[in-house]
């Protein structure tokens, strides 16, 4: 007999350790109001720096209230364990279809070889073949990306068998081949050159066709798609094209050990300039239609096309959630973290987010499910298309298990589903509001998945040791700041819409699910705390005004306390979650980065938009840098290189600080030591913590040499804006 524990497919584990956070959190939290008790009743007389000390005041509030959303998912964070083994014995291969979606968009930012490579990982998944259906999404409608595709059809032939035969990881032969530089065991060194060479010849060929501009004449010949590129179009105005590259339902869709292949299908959706196409999210409801009429799988996974598959048991061990007896009828998502294979080992953009990651997701799951994060997530089709939670709520598992066909029914399913992506298909449906995936915000996936949860469906989370997938971070501090731009800009957009997650969310999910969602619709907002934390009392040690109390007044005591254990226990959280001591300290710096440039540029166009003066884009960010570039990346030398605002932003505010330590230090020497300490000290650490956080950006001003380096015009720039604050300071008072 099976007892209870053994008949569930997963177990969720309660992190243990939370002592040490709780403690910390409720003496912080007594800090703060007195932080707070003391700023409100303090505030100076008209006329001696009441502005700038309201001004920290209204700073504090802030951080307070976003400290405390942070908080809401900290308290009991949990870790599900699949059991894979019980599903084998449980269902063996009786497993339902899965139809697994990737999106490309552009050519140049996303090389079809890179493409590729993540789609072969997904084809050899360790899952029958015949349920697995893989559609890429090309919004970039380039010839290449078809000719790679059409490329891989052959190639996949002698991979998926290469994979399964030697069981190799990971299964994406560009991540395959750059981790071994010769055959591993047990892969013999004839079959490991063969396919080796075969895949070299392969990039090589869809390389020199992308370097030349055109695919030869005698390729074309070989398949009917490459005449969609007959006419003359371009990735903004096209017809729609879908082309079944391996139909699995076909007799001959084999590989060279006749096994039957995945289905692979290419899409690219019609496109013209009078039509809002909606991104990405618009690119995944034209294929949630076109997979719908070939496989119509009950499971959708979806994935970023550099993020390949880095695990062969995903697809298992995800089914464990959703096939649960107990609890898997709940789940309307299964969601991975999106790790990088490209992580610098003292991680210097901050990209790898690991406290996020290991705490925060692990915290949400706890309240209600972990947000949809677009990239490396299983859906139900049913709940991806707007169906709301009821009790008994059943799925047909052999949906999508089809006979198989015949050759010419896979033109009419091809030209069906032409019809169901063209740019009018949606007028006037509920495709992008109550059906699919959401438009109309930079993080189409956050709002789609805070929908789900509010229709009643949980989801859940899990971060497997051996990670799910791997993606390509960026590599440059301007492609960061573009991408957390448009999340902060997107989640901010959330909570300023109707989808705000209290107001949306209340009555629908759980209070402190509805915070954990704010934790990130409120990135955006916190620069505004910041710009002026790291501004004004700098400002004022040259004034001589003090902002804070007296460091032999009892009243310092909170201010240091809530200072010190806050980011020691930061410190703690990034280093228990792997991190090393220099990359939580690059990590401090990117978040003060980011908050005083990309989050201010994400308040600025989310209320942009809502006035109507601008309209939503989604930039993609690049996944290429070339060889210069990746040298300094992985010397962890910081990448600036092109002009832009928000350099302009970081450079004024590190050398604003750096002269305010040098006045307040010749403050120090012209006053007397006593002065010095009762007035300066608070702000004098943290003018000098601001300068020691800024270093790197001094040197990419004034010592570099190399072409990552500060342009010039910015420390121009910088340096006239730092000239025209000082004005202001000294003219202001005197008008
Ligand atoms: O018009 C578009 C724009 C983008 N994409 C694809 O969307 C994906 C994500 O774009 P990327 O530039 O890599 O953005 P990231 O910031 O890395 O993406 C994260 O954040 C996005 C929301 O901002 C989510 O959609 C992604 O899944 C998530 O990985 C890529 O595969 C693109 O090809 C499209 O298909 N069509
Ligand atoms: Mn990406």
């Amino acid at each position: 007999m099976e007892t209870e524990t053994e008949r569930r497919l997963f177990a969720t584990e309660i992190l243990g350790g939370r002592t040490v956070y709780r403690l910390h959190a409720v003496t912080v939290a007594v800090g703060i109001v007195l932080v707070l008790y003391y700023r409100a009743s303090h505030i100076p007389a008209a006329g001696e720096g009441r502005a700038a000390w309201v001004g920290m005041l209204a700073a504090e509030l802030w951080y307070s209230a976003y400290w405390v959303i942070t908080q809401s998912v900290r308290w009991s964070p949990v870790r599900r364990h699949p059991f894979r083994d019980r599903l084998a014995a449980r269902h063996g291969e009786m497993l339902p279809c899965v139809d697994i979606f990737v999106c490309t968009a552009d050519p140049r930012s996303e090389p079809p070889s890179l493409v590729i490579s993540t789609i072969l990982s997904l084809m050899a998944y360790d899952y029958p073949a015949k349920k697995l259906s893989v559609y890429l999404s090309d919004d970039g409608c380039s010839i290449f990306t078809f000719y790679a595709m059409w490329e891989t059809t052959s190639f996949a032939k002698h991979w998926i068998p290469f994979c399964k035969r030697y069981n190799i990881e990971p299964r994406s032969p560009a991540a395959y081949f750059s981790e071994s530089d010769g055959p591993q065991e047990p892969c013999t060194p004839k079959d490991w050159s063969f396919i080796k060479d075969m895949y070299d010849e392969m990039t090589e060929r869809i390389d020199s066709a992308i370097m030349s501009g055109k695919i030869p004449e005698e390729i074309k010949a070989n398949h009917k798609g490459f005449c969609e590129w007959n006419l003359k179009i371009n990735s903004k105005d096209h017809q729609s094209i879908v082309e079944i590259l391996v139909d699995g339902k076909d007799q001959n869709a084999v590989d060279n050990e006749g096994n039957v292949l995945p289905t692979l299908v290419y899409m690219a959706r019609e496109k013209r300039p009078q039509h809002n196409h909606n991104f990405k999210a618009g690119a995944m409801n034209a294929l949630i239609r076109v997979s719908s009429v070939t496989s119509n799988s009950p499971i959708i996974m979806n994935v970023d096309c550099d993020m390949y598959s880095n695990n062969k048991d995903t697809i298992r061990d995800s089914l464990c959630f959703f096939l649960d007896e107990e609890m898997g009828h709940k789940i309307g998502f299964v969601q991975y973290p999106q790790n990088y294979n490209n992580i610098t080992k003292n991680n210097i953009y901050g990209n790898s987010l690991q406290a996020v990651k290991k705490v925060e997701m692990g915290g949400l799951d706890s309240v209600g499910g972990p947000p949809y994060i677009g990239t490396g997530c299983f859906h139900r089709r049913e709940i991806l298309c707007g169906m709301i939670f009821t009790k008994d709520y059943k799925v047909d598992w052999d949906r999508g298990v089809k006979e198989r066909i015949q050759e010419n029914i896979v033109y009419n399913i091809e030209e069906k589903a032409k019809s169901l992506t063209t740019c009018t298909y949606e007028h006037g449906t509920q495709w992008g509001n109550e059906i699919g995936v959401k438009y109309g915000c930079p993080v189409e996936d956050v709002i789609t998945g805070l929908a789900i949860h509010c229709r009643g469906w949980e989801s859940v989370y899990y971060n497997p040791i051996r990670p799910a997938f791997l993606g390509v971070a960026p590599a440059t501090l301007s492609q960061t700041l573009l991408q957390t731009k448009r999340w902060s800009e997107g989640n901010f957009t959330i909570f300023l819409s109707k989808y705000c997650p209290f107001l949306f969310g209340h009555g629908k999910i759980k209070l402190r699910h509805q915070m954990g969602y704010c934790i990130y619709a409120l990135w955006a907002p916190n620069s505004l705390a910041t710009l002026y934390y790291v501004t004004i009392p700098s400002l004022n040690l040259i004034k001589i005004s003090s902002l804070f109390p007296e460091i032999t007044s009892p009243w310092i005591a909170p201010f240091v306390f809530v200072f010190c254990v806050t980011n020691l226990y930061n410190l703690h959280e990034a280093l228990s979650c792997g991190d090393t001591l220099k990359g939580w300290w690059n990590v401090q710096r990117m978040w003060m980065v980011k908050r005083i440039t990309s989050y201010l540029f994400g308040v600025i166009d989310t209320l942009r938009k809502l006035l109507g003066l601008s309209h939503m884009t989604f930039a993609v960010s690049s996944k290429v840098s070339d060889e210069d570039v990746s040298k300094r990346y992985e010397q962890e030398i910081m990448e600036l290189g092109s002009s832009t605002p928000e350099y302009v932003i970081i450079a004024t505010i590190a050398l604003l600080n750096l002269v305010c330590l040098v006045g307040g230090i010749f403050q120090i020497m012209t006053c007397s030591w006593n002065v010095f300490l009762n007035v300066f000290s608070p702000q004098l650490i943290l003018c000098g913590v601001l300068v020691i956080i800024n270093i790197p950006f001094y040197e990419a001003m004034f010592f570099r040499k190399d072409k990552g380096r500060m342009p010039f015009p910015v420390t121009l720039a910088s340096t006239g804006f730092l000239v025209l604050a000082f004005l202001i300071e000294i003219i202001i008072p005197i008008i």
